[in-house]
């Protein structure tokens, strides 16, 4: 317990902050202005406190120094009873409550202190003005002097007597204040020793709280793990509800082909019992036949030997029928020997509209089918005899057509040609007569199946027999090539842009062959079509105009055909060229030079082509093949190994009377021609013809 010392200059220190308590009094005094309104307003008790302390202070500083401590323990006690009772109401807690008590004392003491310090500084009233020394005779000064002395006395006096008054009662509070101390001592006794039971109580609460905290990072720790494990737990949640999906699906799929199995299962059951049914009575059925068959395998043996017997004779049947067919194939041939190897037939066409109708046509007569007399129906008389002039000709050939001839009918006699190139021989069908006289129409043909010309139906024909003669043991390979010869050159016309050389050449017995020309193997009949019709585009595609260029060229169509029969070793190999000529107008009718050219190449072909047929009929030792690419490259047609038909094409109106008598006299003098033809027949053991 340290005392205050009245008027000593140390300054005890303060236990609360450690300063010097005078310090501490002159900051509260600055505060204690601004001390809280709620402090002031609920500590009545205090106010009291503090002025009995002034009184006391004062009486202290009369009496000596007092302890202050007690003082402040009483003070303390009560500020602490009335922030309790008023917490209490306001539910704040220990920790505050103290801090509040703090506070209030220092504010208190720092009060008093200021208060203590203003009675330190007691002043009596103004002391009367000291004047100048009043001489001894001045009376009157004298006492005016004397006099304010006097009340100034009276006034000290007033001054002290009211400032005993106020000490009085400070010592009276001083004493309640001492009591109020005691009291606060013992209640700080009894707050020191709650405060041990506390430090006691805190240090096992501590230690509890070490252990809780322990425990907590023990738990903490556990949490961890169980958070990680949880996790994972998750991530293998995850999964398996992935993995269950899928097997739930798979599971429904499985269900339903489950259920698809068991009703096929009960289907198949229902079969099952169905088929055990009927297999019993197959089995019976079997017993009984099983009798029956032991008949009938007897009966087997004696039919199998019949079998075998037939086999001998189908064989013998199958030598038999090829030796019939070698045998129909001479006699084919001796047929169209004596028909002869250079056919001819002449086909005059019909006019085709009202203004060919109009036009003034020749008289034809038709003698039989072989002969037709053909004449003007006027007959002009002859400047130079001046005689009536015979505008007239008989001619006989193979065939005539008149004008109401089908394509059907002119095919008939082509088709045993066909027949005679399947069995091995080189055949040539050329269509002669001049421009617009039929020649395009006889060998293509028009539209619709009856109007279909000689090459069409010789390419179905050909492959219509080939699929007969397979029964037989035949096989066959077909090819075609397509070329037209324009101006004494040749184009391949199934490739336009072939720019090689084709040059014909012809090698003794072995036919004539163009150099690097398209040949192209057919498989069908359609197919044959469809390149003829890719050889008539091409045509057209190169010409300008192509009805006159088609009338100034030679379009050679070729079908080579090859027959095998292994089982006899032998290969028939033949041809057949269908060859639609350039019209046979003679020059004297063409206009310019390029047409003149033109007429003189045609006319020189032509003429060969009459000229090698002469040869051929009076049995030349030359005969003048290479003087045209055309008979060139028919050579092995037109000689012995070939059978030959011309169709001259005769237009019926008398302006074309001239060209017809020429075409005529033409196909006439062809006719007279007659060639030994030699089969191309060989066996594997020979080297192949090459076409
Ligand atoms: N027998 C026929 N029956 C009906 N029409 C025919 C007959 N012959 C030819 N024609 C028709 O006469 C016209 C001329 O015939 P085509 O073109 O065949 O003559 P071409 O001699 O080939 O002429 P080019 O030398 O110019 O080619 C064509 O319209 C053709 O359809």
């Amino acid at each position: 317990m340290s005392k205050i010392p009245q008027s000593s200059g140390l300054k005890p220190a303060s236990k609360i902050t450690g300063r010097p308590l005078r310090t501490i009094i002159e900051n509260n005094s600055n505060k204690s202005k601004e001390a809280p309104a709620c402090l002031t307003r609920l500590n009545p008790i205090f106010s009291h406190a503090m002025r009995r302390r002034s009184k006391s202070v004062t009486d202290m500083r009369q009496i000596g120094s007092k302890p202050i401590t007690d003082f402040r323990l009483l003070k303390s006690n009560a500020l602490k009873k009335d922030i309790q009772n008023e917490n209490k109401l306001r539910g704040i807690n220990k920790v505050t409550e103290k801090n509040q008590v703090k506070t209030a004392l220092t504010k208190s003491v720092g009060t008093k202190r200021t208060a203590t310090a203003s009675t330190n500084n007691i002043e009596g009233p103004p002391k009367p003005k000291v004047s100048k020394k009043i001489p001894d005779w001045d009376y009157k000064g004298r006492f005016h002097q004397l006099n304010e002395k006097f009340t100034h006395v009276q006034e000290s006096m007033k001054i002290m007597k009211d400032k005993m008054n106020e000490f009085e009662e400070i010592e009276t509070n001083y004493d309640k204040i001492k009591i109020e101390a005691k009291e606060l001592g013992e209640a700080k006794d009894s707050l020191k020793k709650k405060c041990e039971d506390l430090s006691t109580e805190n240090e096992k609460l501590k230690e509890e709280v070490d252990k809780l905290q322990n425990n907590l990072n023990l738990l903490e720790n556990n949490h961890k793990e169980l958070q990680q494990s949880a996790s994972t737990l998750t991530e293998k949640n995850t999964k398996l509800t992935e993995e269950n999906a899928i097997q739930t699906k798979d599971i429904i799929r499985l269900t339903d082909s489950l259920n698809e199995l068991t009703d096929l299962h009960t289907k198949l059951t229902k079969e099952h019992e169905e088929l055990t049914k009927s297999h019993q009575k197959l089995v019976q059925k079997y017993q009984t036949y099983f009798e029956g068959n032991k008949q009938l395998l007897m009966s087997l043996d004696s039919a199998n030997e019949k079998i075998k017997r037939f086999e001998e004779q189908t064989e013998q049947q199958k030598k038999d029928l090829n030796h019939f067919q070698a045998e129909r194939r001479r006699l084919h041939n001796v047929i169209q020997d004596l028909k002869g190897n250079i056919r001819v037939f002449c086909r005059i066409r019909p006019p085709i509209n009202s203004s060919e109708m109009n036009l003034l046509q020749c008289s034809i007569s038709f003698v039989d089918n072989n002969g037709l007399e053909i004449r003007k129906t006027r007959e002009s008389i002859s400047q130079i005899t001046g005689k009536p002039q015979e505008f007239k000709g008989d001619f006989t050939f193979d065939r005539v057509f008149p004008p109401e001839s089908t394509q059907e009918e002119v095919f008939e006699d082509l088709a045993q040609l066909v027949q005679s190139a399947l069995d091995g021989y080189n055949v040539c069908v050329f269509a002669y007569g001049q421009t617009g006289s039929g020649k395009t129409h006889t060998m293509q043909g028009g539209e619709g199946p009856d109007q279909r010309g000689m090459i069409p139906r010789t390419i179905d024909l050909i492959f219509e027999t080939i699929k007969e003669l397979n029964s037989s043991g035949w096989t066959y390979t077909v090819q075609a090539s397509f070329l037209e010869i324009y101006n004494e050159n040749i184009r391949d016309l199934l490739n336009i842009n072939n720019t090689q050389k084709l040059e014909i050449y012809n090698n003794e017995g072995k036919g004539s062959t163009v150099t690097n020309l398209t040949i192209q193997p057919i498989e069908s009949a359609v197919e044959l079509k469809q390149y003829m019709s890719l050889a008539h585009r091409n045509r057209a595609t190169a010409a300008t105009n192509f009805n006159e260029h088609s009338s100034r060229s030679h379009a050679v169509t070729k079908i080579y055909i090859e027959g095998t029969l292994e089982d006899q070793n032998t290969v028939l190999r033949g041809s057949i060229n269908l060859v639609d000529l350039a019209g046979s107008e003679s020059a004297k009718i063409t206009i310019n030079d390029e047409r003149l050219t033109e007429t003189k190449n045609i006319n020189k072909s032509l003429a060969t082509l009459g000229d090698v047929i002469s040869a051929l009929f009076s049995k030349s030792k030359h005969i003048p093949y290479r003087n045209s690419k055309l008979t060139y490259l028919l050579q092995s047609c037109l000689g012995g190994n070939s059978k030959t038909l011309m169709v001259v094409n005769i237009a019926p109106f008398e302006e074309c009377f001239n060209e017809s008598i020429n075409s005529l006299r033409f196909a006439a003098k062809v006719k007279e021609v007659k060639t030994g033809s030699k089969r191309n027949k060989m066996t594997f053991a020979q080297p192949a013809m090459k076409f």
